[in-house]
């Protein structure tokens, strides 16, 4: 049956079960700061504060930077910072992040609560498209060189990502790669997407999982949490 719209979040279709996971395990587990900026979110952009990682995939992503030990990580699609924010929380005290958007009106809204918290310091925003920002990382000598990237931006600009991430992120490193199972459209026939938008999105994707799980320079895993992360651990 054809879909004319659009979902709501993430791949788990039993609402109830994701409203237990929600009240009982996440949001008692949220720092009031990024409450208070998922709220503003909400208000301030309506269903599109749907593009802000949900709070369970936020602590998944805490857990996994303070597993790492990461020090230097990565954001691609900031949005109004809930993801980012997360990050700085999550790093040392000499932690960084650079986040990379397009757009710094949203982010500049989220600013206000990052401060709050006092994390602001861990972080350095560029405005800019991601790939030219990469681009440009690459043409540095010495090129940085990530502990972490998180990339939630443009889905057709994954692949490309993905290719300049390789060189950026150490030996060991992680990409994280945001929406991998799109509302659950990956496994359904292109006719069941009605939007044309989710429908290039859709393609996108399917084609990034099948060049990620071929791809031997990685070992992978996706999880099955919010719209799907796929973790790529760099190997060479
Ligand atoms: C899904 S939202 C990011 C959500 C964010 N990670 C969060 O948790 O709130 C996607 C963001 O990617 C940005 N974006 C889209 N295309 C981009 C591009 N080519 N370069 C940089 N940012 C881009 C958009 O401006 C938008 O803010």
């Amino acid at each position: 049956m054809a879909k004319f719209l659009i979902p709501s979040k993430g791949i788990l279709k039993n609402d109830d079960l994701k409203k237990y996971i929600l009240e009982t395990t996440a949001y008692p587990r949220e720092h009031e700061q990024l409450k208070k900026l998922r709220e503003a979110t909400v208000h301030k952009y309506g269903n599109l504060s749907e593009m802000g990682v949900p709070v369970d995939e936020g602590l998944f992503l805490s857990m996994l930077i303070k597993m790492m030990n990461a020090k230097n990580t990565l954001e691609l699609g900031v949005f109004t910072g809930y993801s980012l924010f997360t990050t700085a929380l999550a790093l040392p005290e000499d932690g960084r992040v650079t986040g990379i958007d397009i757009d710094k009106e949203a982010y500049e809204m989220g600013l206000e609560f990052i401060k709050n918290a006092g994390v602001d310091h861990k972080i350095n925003f560029i405005q800019s498209d991601c790939l030219q920002a990469l681009d440009k990382m690459l043409s540095e000598d010495p090129k940085p060189e990530f502990d972490f990237a998180f990339v939630d931006a443009d889905k057709p600009d994954y692949a490309n990502i993905h290719e300049r991430l390789m060189k950026l992120v150490k030996v060991g490193g992680i990409i994280a790669f945001d929406n991998t199972l799109w509302f659950g459209f990956v496994a359904e026939c292109e006719e069941s997407v009605a939007d044309p938008h989710l429908r290039v999105n859709r393609k996108a994707l399917m084609d990034l999982n099948k060049q990620l799980a071929s791809d031997p320079r990685i070992e992978l895993s996706q999880v099955s949490i919010g719209d799907g992360v796929t973790l790529c651990r760099r190997l060479v």
